[in-house]
């Protein structure tokens, strides 16, 4: 079996990549870091490490590298064969690797099913790849092809090892898949398939990463530089619970899960945050605030969900002031966000933005 995975980045090598590995792939890692690529096709090979005491090491093999915009040959080769497509690049980059994947999808014709799976942190994000893919050659070529949608829930933090190949990710990993968008028989072991994915994907947005904003956000206004340090400070873990607490009550009201099921989920999340043997950066887990404050992202969905079905939503509000004063001067979208508001004012920005109303932009201007 044969998979072609985009972007050979921490969650493509130390999530993606092992699990495909551990289903038997050859994986063909597709990518624009010539770096990572020339180690691929030297090593073929590299090393999954797991961040806890006396922590396990997963060899995985098999693999190769390609440049999506160089080797267009080996990479119509690649997409000729695969099984199976997977991106793990960032949501905003769907769009480029849909400009890469349609011709080779054409060239494809019908045959054997394929799977193109998008793992990123934002909702339906298949559903996205799908209609940018669509947008360039049409549906077509889609016979056969299976277009599920994903959650992927592991952190893996920016690392720089002795071996650039190798990752070190936490123990926990959580994907999950609609199984009625499969194509083929061929399902992965290790892999969650439900039949409505929207409960899932919502509760690891609106909790996991809700959570890590809460942390990286408020952190950051606190002189913190990581995760685990920052955890350590209880006004962090009290402002944390009191977000999941809001978006706790988005996430009961919405679907079937009950306040104690939530409670649990959140007490073993927060133990993940703590894990001491992971150093997560507090700049990495805010980047690209103009998509963490975007109207379907982690903040502002539940928030606006909670201000107009009359709900607490005070310490949501908080967090929007906490993103807007985040200072990563290496994040392109800070730079961006900041001219906006300098230009043209914070309440511009969270309406034109994050489509935010008067009521709630008052609500949260009273905050600054
Ligand atoms: N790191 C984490 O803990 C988690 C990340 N995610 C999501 O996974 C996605 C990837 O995140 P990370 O692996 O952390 O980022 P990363 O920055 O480590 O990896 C992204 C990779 O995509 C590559 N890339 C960029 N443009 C490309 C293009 N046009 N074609 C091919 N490759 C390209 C980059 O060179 C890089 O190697 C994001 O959507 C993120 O939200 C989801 C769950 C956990
Ligand atoms: O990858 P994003 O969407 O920028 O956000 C960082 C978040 O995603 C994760 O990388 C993994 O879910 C978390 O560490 C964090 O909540």
């Amino acid at each position: 079996m044969k998979a072609v995975h985009f972007g050979a980045g921490n969650i493509g090598r130390g999530f993606i990549g092992k699990v495909l590995h551990d289903n038997g792939y050859e994986i063909t890692f597709a990518d624009v870091n010539d770096e990572i690529i020339d180690a691929l096709n030297r090593e073929h090979k590299y090393t999954v490490h797991i961040a806890e005491e006396n922590g396990a090491a997963y060899k995985i093999s098999g693999v190769k590298g390609v440049h999506t915009a160089q080797d267009t040959e080996q990479l119509a080769e690649a997409i000729a064969e695969t099984d199976i497509i997977t991106t793990a690049v960032g949501v905003n980059i769907l769009p480029i690797i849909a400009k890469t994947i349609a011709p080779h999808l054409e060239q494809r014709g019908g045959g054997k099913p394929l799977n193109i799976i998008a793992c990123e942190n934002a909702v339906l994000a298949t559903d996205t790849l799908k209609a940018a893919i669509a947008s360039e050659i049409g549906t077509h070529a889609f016979s056969n092809i299976g277009f599920p949608n994903s959650a992927v829930d592991r952190i893996v933090p920016i690392q720089k090892n002795e071996n650039i190949l190798d990752v070190k990710v936490e123990s926990f990993y959580e994907w999950v898949i609609e199984a009625d968008s499969w194509a083929g028989d061929d399902k992965l072991d290790g892999v969650n398939y439900v039949p409505d994915l929207m409960p899932y994907i919502e509760r690891k947005l609106f909790t996991v990463n809700t959570g890590h904003a809460a942390i990286a956000y408020y952190g950051k206004t606190l002189g913190y530089r990581s995760v685990s340090e920052a955890m350590k400070d209880d006004e962090v873990v009290v402002f944390l619970r009191n977000v999941l607490k809001e978006t706790t009550l988005y996430l009961t009201h919405n679907y079937d899960f009950t306040e104690v099921e939530q409670s649990e989920y959140i007490d073993k999340i927060i133990g993940r945050f703590e894990n001491p043997y992971l150093s997560d950066d507090l700049d990495r887990v805010g980047r690209g605030v103009l998509r963490k404050l975007g109207p379907n992202d982690r903040i502002i969905k539940p928030l606006v969900y909670l201000h107009e079905n009359g709900h607490d939503h005070d310490a949501l509000s908080e967090l929007v002031v906490h993103a807007l004063k985040f200072d990563n001067q290496d994040d392109p979208e800070q730079m961006e966000m900041n001219q906006i508001v300098s230009e043209k004012g914070v309440s511009h920005f969270l309406s034109t933005h994050s489509g935010l109303e008067k009521g709630l932009l008052e609500e949260i201007k009273a905050k600054i």
